[in-house]
């Protein structure tokens, strides 16, 4: 396939591969995700808009924080790419929220905005869900003697907040429910981390060597985590009553009530594919950032050490944190939105696929073409940021202390397709954060080298496994 006319510039193209080799072949020259390498592309090529091919794919990757802004506020960018990936996590043929487009997805949207809005965020029925969570992670770090893995402790406790959210219920960890659904969670992130990118490119593979692409196992993680969901739903139908809107399937099923006679988008399997959305966008991304944060404190202690007197000075240590808290320790607030800066768990946004024929910075993307939003772009701009390598969490605070919002500081995306989950992270990163400091010391293993502070690149990125001493504070 010849290059379309007027397209962004960028590595040359290979018959069947296209732009693979050239992008592994930079990939190779530096340390990092794609992210990196798309960077270096961006910076060779000079220019915010990088064309590629990746198998018979289109995708065109977009960077700094002008250029990406323009695109996410541009509707003619507002869908998802429509690839292989995209169907296989789909599990049936419902689009759920992340991949839903046009009619359904702005009905979604809604739905799930006003749902959330109602049972959830800055209401107390979402915190003390998160407080509940928090006290068992306090629990279980308490009942150890020596190696806290906190990732392995605070993931299942965001994924048990939301499904608490989606079911009305608080599954205890010993569960079998819960340990299958933390279980398949988790097996599935790998999964598709093995072989999403590549079965996009070439879907073909998975007659080839379903295994090894890890098509096998996405089928059989789809079906599994299809009759959980399927077992939950199908209680809630039976319960439904008009009026009861207590949790996301209740209320799912009172708006399928109220959907126009002979309109059928709205039905379990829609519902079923939303909730694993829920889990598939909230879990890993919202554990992985607390983990980041913990990880920052140990390799921080002087940062750490600041935070704990931050927090001594206005809370006692029998505090029961809430959200509304964070106004009062800015400086707790400058430190999640450091790590959310310079560790993103997202460093490249939730693609998005051209609906039309659209002109960029002077270069055409043709209609169909994968976008990707590359904010490792903005989070490391030199220009912004000055040294943007650093870990300095006063750069989010002005001189009174006060902490600036940044219009670059866009973790969570921007535009009408951002994150949909932003407040329900924020309450459990700070409610989260400020209570384990406030308890806990956060040192390295004795004898041991401090951990790397290098995520794992996947989906979300992740930090690599490291243990730490969290040691109760005595004041
Ligand atoms: C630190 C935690 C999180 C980060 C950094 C994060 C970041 C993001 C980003 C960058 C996107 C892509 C937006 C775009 O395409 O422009 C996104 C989408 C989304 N996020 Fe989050 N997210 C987090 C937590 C959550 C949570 C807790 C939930 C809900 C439980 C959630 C639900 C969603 C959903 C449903 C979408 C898709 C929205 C749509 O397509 O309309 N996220 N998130």
């Amino acid at each position: 396939m010849r290059k379309p006319r007027n397209f962004p510039p960028g590595p040359l193209w290979i018959p069947i591969i296209g732009s693979s080799f050239h992008f592994g072949k930079a990939g190779k020259a530096v340390r990092g995700g794609p992210h990196v390498v798309l960077e270096i592309l961006s910076r060779r090529w000079k220019t915010n808009v990088i064309g590629l091919k990746f198998g018979g794919q289109i995708v065109v990757s977009v960077s700094t924080y002008s250029t990406i802004k323009t695109v996410l506020e541009n509707e003619a960018f507002n869908a998802r790419p429509n690839n292989f990936f995209a169907k296989q996590r789909t599990i049936g043929k419902a689009p759920g929220i992340t991949f839903a487009e046009g009619r359904i997805w702005n009905d979604q949207r809604k739905f799930l905005t006003r749902h959330l809005r109602n049972v959830g965020l800055g209401k107390s029925v979402l915190e003390v869900n998160i407080r509940e969570e928090l006290e068992d992670v306090i629990s279980l770090i308490d009942g150890k003697s020596e190696a806290v893995s906190i990732g392995e402790l605070v993931q299942p406790a965001v994924v048990s907040s939301i499904w608490s959210l989606i079911a009305g219920e608080r599954l205890s960890r010993t569960d079998s429910k819960f340990q299958s659904l933390l279980l398949m969670l988790n097996k599935r992130s790998e999964a598709f981390d093995m072989g999403g990118g590549t079965l996009s490119n070439y879907p073909w593979l998975r007659f080839i060597a379903p295994g090894r692409v890890g098509f096998t196992l996405i089928k059989r993680l789809n079906v599994q985590l299809r009759e959980i969901l399927m077992e939950t739903i199908d209680q809630h139908q039976g319960t439904w009553t008009l009026g009861n809107d207590s949790d996301l399937m209740y209320s799912f099923i009172s708006h399928m009530h109220e959907q126009d006679e002979g309109e059928k988008s709205l039905d379990n399997e829609q519902l079923l594919m939303v909730c694993l959305d829920l889990f598939v966008a909230g879990a890993h991304s919202t554990g992985g950032t607390l983990d980041c944060a913990c990880l920052m404190m140990l390799l921080h202690p002087d940062i750490q050490s600041k935070a704990q007197e931050v927090l001594d000075k206005e809370f006692s240590s029998s505090h029961s944190f809430t959200y509304s808290d964070r106004h009062k320790v800015p400086y707790i607030q400058a430190i999640l939105s450091e790590v959310e800066r310079l560790h993103q768990v997202f460093p490249i946004a939730g693609s998005r696929r051209a609906l039309k024929d659209v002109d960029i910075e002077g270069y055409t993307i043709p209609k169909d073409s994968t976008i990707l939003i590359n904010l490792y772009s903005v989070f490391m701009s030199k220009e912004v940021w000055g040294d943007p390598e650093n870990f300095r969490p006063e750069r989010f605070l002005n001189d009174h202390g006060k902490l600036i919002i940044y219009d670059e500081f866009v973790p969570f995306s921007t535009g009408r397709r951002r994150c949909l989950g932003e407040p329900l992270a924020r309450s459990f990163l700070f409610i989260f954060f400020a209570q384990l400091l406030r308890r806990y010391r956060i040192l390295p293993m004795e004898g041991k080298a401090l951990p790397s502070s290098i995520l794992r690149t996947g989906i979300v990125s992740l930090p690599q496994p490291y243990s730490a001493r969290f040691v109760q504070r005595t004041n």
